[in-house]
């Protein structure tokens, strides 16, 4: 007699390591149920946290660490404890494959992949373009590889969506030797959420992905835009490295590039110095020191005028994109509203679309203040443009796109 061969393993742990913080969660892609989701924050700070829900049944319930957690690797030592403490351990034959949040792939990656030496090194290469990314990705893949060696470690490029950008988007107009010879050209992040979203938008349109114009608010501590032809991105606000575009949190987005040689020149500042000004001292936090829009609107509501103020920039930046998106798009089914501040904001979302009733958007008051943690419209059934709130969910869709790839039959 032979004995069946067990199962195939179904479970993918998704990791979404940022500069300072790691979320993660443990899926069943079976029937896409999560196991546990978590978070470390603070990573590097005396006051780190890590937050940890299990939500198997018998699972005891969120469970709190706190006290200094050094590094990316230490963080995620600490999550596998945690895990192995639920019975989900690592070491689990369940698990598929590990998914790994890249951020910057380049030019080559446009496409979920397995990560061995050859591609860990490449992902290294692009460390300078995404410097508070893509290390803290790598010690991510470096770590988990040490605790499940035999494990498929899958990374999934927040630039891959953007591949599909025309040259006309893509490109600066600047020396094409120079621009080739350094890889110089527009590569947008948080592809992930705006694939995502966009498709979840069509759905909550009832149309399919080919048959909706659709522009992307991802809005959290880092932001960006995203015109979305037909289910293809043809542009996006984020360019070489995350810093383009919208006002972030720390970041400045645009600015006249001529204000780098000013500093460097009139200022005396380092290109480092520059560097740390603009990625992470600048946006909302350099307007007024705090970056949480929590905060912010706490201090409009308090009077408070430098609050005022960073928001109205943060809101003419998102107000110009939203209307070079529709330039670009021709046509729009709907604005899209998604991560921290997208879907939690009101105020946001009001004064983003405020006065483009010409352009066909609208909101509802009542349905935009509603709190939901659901995808919804909310603007009025006259509106010729939808404006929606579609909360996004990076690590599904990495789980979805690592299980698809290390499984012959995917289960979608
Ligand atoms: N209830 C809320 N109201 C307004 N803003 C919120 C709310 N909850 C979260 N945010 C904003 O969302 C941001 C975090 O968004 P998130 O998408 O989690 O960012 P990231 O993935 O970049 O860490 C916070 O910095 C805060 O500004
Ligand atoms: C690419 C990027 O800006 O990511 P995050 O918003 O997680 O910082
Ligand atoms: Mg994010």
């Amino acid at each position: 007699m032979t004995t069946p061969p067990p199962p195939a393993p179904t479970r993918i742990l998704v990791l979404n390591s940022g500069s300072s913080s790691v979320k993660y969660q443990l899926l069943d892609m079976r029937n896409a149920a999560r196991l546990a989701v978590g978070l470390v924050e603070r990573i590097g700070e005396q006051t780190s946290r890590l937050v940890h829900t299990p939500l198997v049944d018998g699972g005891a319930g969120l469970r709190e660490r706190t006290g200094p957690i050094a590094d990316h690797e230490a963080a995620l030592r600490a999550v596998a404890e945690e895990l192995a403490a639920d019975g989900l351990g690592l070491d689990s034959p369940e698990l598929a494959a590990i998914g790994h949040r890249v951020v910057h792939g380049g030019l080559r990656f446009s496409a979920p992949t397995v990560v061995d030496d050859e591609v860990l090194a490449e992902i290294e290469r692009l460390v300078p373009v995404a410097p508070l990314h893509n290390p803290a990705n790598i010690t991510g893949i470096r770590t988990a590889r040490a605790l499940r060696p035999d494990l498929p470690q899958v990374a999934v490029f927040d630039t891959a969506f953007h591949t599909t950008m025309p040259e006309s988007a893509a490109r600066y107009a600047i020396d094409v030797e120079t621009a080739d010879a350094h890889r110089i050209r527009r590569y947008g992040f948080h592809g992930t959420s705006h694939a995502y979203v966009s498709r979840e938008t069509a759905k909550l349109l009832g149309k399919a992905p080919e048959d909706v114009n659709v522009i992307v608010l991802h809005l959290g501590n880092g932001a960006s835009a995203s015109a979305v032809a037909g289910g293809r991105c043809v542009d996006t606000s984020m360019g070489l490295t995350p810093l383009e575009g919208l006002v972030m949190g720390t970041r400045s987005g645009d600015v006249d590039p001529a204000v780098t040689f000013h500093l460097r020149r009139v200022a005396g500042m380092s290109t480092d110095d520059i560097d740390t000004l603009l990625n992470k001292k600048s946006g909302l936090v350099g307007l007024c020191g705090d970056n949480d829009m929590r905060e912010i609107r706490r201090r409009i509501d308090e009077g408070d005028e430098r609050a005022r103020l960073a928001f109205d920039i943060y809101i003419h930046r998102l107000k110009k994109y939203i209307g070079a998106y529709y330039a670009v798009l021709g046509r729009v089914d709907a604005v899209v509203f998604t991560a921290g501040v997208g879907e939690n904001a009101a105020p946001v979302r009001a004064a983003a679309v405020a006065g483009l009733e010409e352009l066909g958007l609208a909101l509802d008051s009542g349905l935009n203040e509603e709190r939901s943690p659901h995808a919804r419209i909310v603007s009025p059934p006259y509106a010729r443009v939808a404006v929606a709130v579609v909360p996004t969910d990076e690590e599904l869709e990495i789980a979805r796109q690592a299980f698809a790839l290390v499984s012959e039959d995917s289960l979608d």
